[in-house]
């Protein structure tokens, strides 16, 4: 069979699959394993498979595309037990999914994204498995600091939220050094929480507002607007949609105060098995109660 012959072939099975519309890289990685050299067919495969996603989000643009995305990366460990794969291994390959969820929300132009990447209930859990996590992500905030211009080409501004004073310095100053290379960047925010829980995030805004209180004699009354602008997202827009993989529906401490107003949606899937479809069903049930959720934002 003709290389071109055979790319038709597979590309016609992907038509039909769409199982693998959201797994390319998947299939282009064993198909480079299976065939050998054969990378024009892995090219052709990969450039088709992007088409085809480009398609469907200009089907879904045709509705409203939500402002705000946030995500629960809930399900890596079990993950890792499900695959036999070592301790810690959940976490790495639930990192790959991040970026590819954030590339396809640039290709939707979702303005902010949030990601549960750390919480303060976290620190609980074993200190090596702590240690761990802690190390993966520094590692990966450096290897995003030598790719900055790739950042800030896309125009991503990443702000790292939480409490971040119960940090090892050294993740500090890589989360610092990010934030700063990419302060200039207007298409879209990503919001990393880490060592974040909305309890923590609520009491420290209301320390801020009395901290302002005591500095401007007089203003005796604290409003929702003043909670709200000592928030560690600031004045981000309302999250549209909440998502937690691995069916959980709980918001374990996650953005409490900003989605009063938000849908939750609760994928089967594991963290690391997240993809395009989980993503573009998200978008479609936001879109059927985008009315609804308006109007009890309204009445607010
Ligand atoms: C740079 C950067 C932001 C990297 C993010 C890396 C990453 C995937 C972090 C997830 C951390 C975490 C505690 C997830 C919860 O899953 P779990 O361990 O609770 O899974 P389980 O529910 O199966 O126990």
């Amino acid at each position: 069979m003709l290389p071109t012959q055979r790319a038709c072939s597979i590309i016609r099975y992907i038509l039909y699959s769409t199982r693998y519309c959201y797994t390319s890289n998947k299939l282009i990685k064993s198909m480079e394993k299976t065939r050998g050299d054969d990378t024009l067919v892995a090219r052709l495969v990969g450039s088709s498979v992007s088409y085809i996603r480009r398609c469907l989000f200009r089907l879904l643009s045709v509705g409203p595309i939500p402002n705000h995305m946030a995500f629960i990366l809930d399900g890596n460990r079990r993950y890792a037990k499900k695959h036999n794969l070592k301790e810690g291994m959940g976490y790495r390959a639930g990192f790959f999914p991040l970026m590819t969820l954030l590339k396809y929300c640039y290709e939707l132009s979702v303005k902010c994204i949030t990601i549960y990447a750390f919480s303060i209930d976290n620190f609980k859990r074993r200190p090596h498995e702590v240690d761990y996590v802690i190390d993966l992500m520094i590692d990966k905030i450096e290897g995003l600091l030598k790719e900055v211009k790739t950042v800030n080409r896309y125009g991503v501004r990443v702000l790292f939220i939480g409490n971040l004073k119960l940090l090892h310095e050294h993740f500090r100053i890589a989360a610092e050094k990010v934030m700063r290379a990419t302060a200039n960047n207007k298409q879209s925010v990503l919001f990393i929480c880490v060592a974040y829980a909305s309890t923590d995030e609520i009491v420290h805004a209301a320390q801020e507002c009395c901290e302002d209180k005591r500095a401007h004699e007089g203003r005796e009354i604290i409003k929702l607007a003043d909670v709200e602008r000592h928030m560690y997202m600031g004045t981000a827009p309302d999250v549209d949609i909440v998502v937690r993989t691995s069916g959980e529906m709980r918001l374990s401490n996650f953005l409490v105060w900003q989605s009063s107003c938000s849908l939750l949606y609760s994928p089967r899937a594991l963290w690391p098995e997240f993809g395009l479809r989980h993503l573009m069903l998200a978008v479609l049930m936001f879109q059927r109660s985008n009315p609804y959720l308006e109007k009890r934002r309204k009445q607010l």
